[in-house]
């Protein structure tokens, strides 16, 4: 069953003071172009790894689809209902605000310092649910032995929590309120990496107990590859390519997947060199060119078509597609 639909999601950021053409009375202001025609959706239970450089856009997605902020454009229906519209300032009162929940990067965002952890857990479900007396008491125990938490540290101010049990209380947290999707963003980034393994074996097993679907952001393409599904990699605000871990992560077909895909790290071996390897910078958000492709810079494989067309998606096979004018296939991916 389709949890979540995205069609045609765009976000602009205004940038600079404006610009007024040499012909025109109108001032023109600059844009960013944060996300660009981003569509994917979502099913019950399953999670979704969303990947790409710094500034490809991943939070933003993530911020907009958890109705945090307010897209430029663009559609989000949950379980066919269109959030998308309604203003983020209203969001917060939903009644579907439960049902999509986020965890940060850093648990401080979600947990406020001067609440203890049954505080900052408790006062979303008496919000929200209007839950009260020993019925939130009894919510509030289940989301602590969920995520492990020991019921003694309940009493807890945040800061005299360790970064594991931090993130544990912030995850208690989100899944207190029993949502369908939980967005998180970059949640262990902040943690020791023997903690984060545990974390993220945590967060897997909410998924297959409870059937909480995951829109998972990650630098991590290991990470991804154990914990997520589908995976959908970002570069410059529009997604590139986008299927099944096992397609998109083992042949890939955009020449940035498979830049991101030869940089991984893996045990006992340096990251591959040669064709695929990233080298240059991403060009600018600001304004880009229409008619071009985005990644053409940095591309090996780039011809005339990329410089004056933007490449469509393309679907390769049942799910995984791919915007490229000139897709790798078999042995160029590696
Ligand atoms: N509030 C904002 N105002 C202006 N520009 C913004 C704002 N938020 C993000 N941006 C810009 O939007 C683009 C996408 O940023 P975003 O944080 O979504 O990328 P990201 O892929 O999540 O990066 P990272 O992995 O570093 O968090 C960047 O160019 C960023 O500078």
């Amino acid at each position: 069953m389709t949890l979540l639909e995205v069609r045609g999601l765009h976000k602009y950021f205004p940038v600079g003071a404006g610009r007024r053409g040499l012909l025109s009375l109108r001032v023109r202001r600059s844009r960013l172009h944060a996300v660009e025609d981003v569509s994917f959706s979502l099913g019950a239970g399953e999670a979704l790894g969303l990947v790409g450089e710094s500034g490809s856009g991943k939070s933003t997605l993530a911020s907009l689809v958890a109705r945090l902020a307010d897209p430029s454009s663009g559609t989000i229906l949950l379980e066919g209902e269109d959030i998308g519209a309604v203003p983020a300032a209203r969001a917060a009162r939903a009644a579907w605000r439960s049902h999509i929940q986020m965890v940060f990067q850093d648990p401080y965002d979600s947990l406020d310092p001067r609440r203890s952890v049954r505080e900052a857990i408790a006062a979303p479900l008496a919000r929200l649910e209007g839950l009260g007396g020993a019925r939130l008491e009894e919510r509030v125990r289940w989301a602590l032995d969920r995520v492990h938490l020991p019921a003694e540290l309940a009493g807890r101010l945040p800061h005299r929590l360790s970064g594991g049990q931090l993130a544990r209380a912030g995850i208690a947290r989100a899944i207190a309120l029993r949502p369908r999707l939980l967005i998180l963003d970059e949640p262990t980034s902040a943690l020791d990496v023997s903690i984060q393994a545990v974390i993220l074996k945590l967060v897997d097993e909410l998924r297959r107990d409870l059937g909480i679907a995951l829109l998972f952001v990650s630098h991590d393409l290991n990470v991804v590859r154990l914990l997520c599904q589908r995976v959908m990699v970002m570069y410059l605000g529009q997604v590139v390519e986008r299927g099944s871990v096992d397609a998109v992560l083992g042949r890939p077909s955009h020449p940035y997947t498979a830049g991101l895909v030869a940089a991984i790290p893996a045990l006992g071996r340096p990251p591959r060199t040669g064709r695929a390897r990233l080298t240059g910078e991403p060009g600018s958000p600001i304004d880009p060119k229409p008619d071009i492709c985005r990644f053409e810079t940095r591309c090996a494989s780039a011809g005339a078509l990329c410089r004056t067309r933007q490449p469509p998606f393309l679907g390769l096979d049942a799910d995984h597609g791919v915007a490229c004018h000139h897709p790798l296939r078999g042995a160029d991916a590696r």
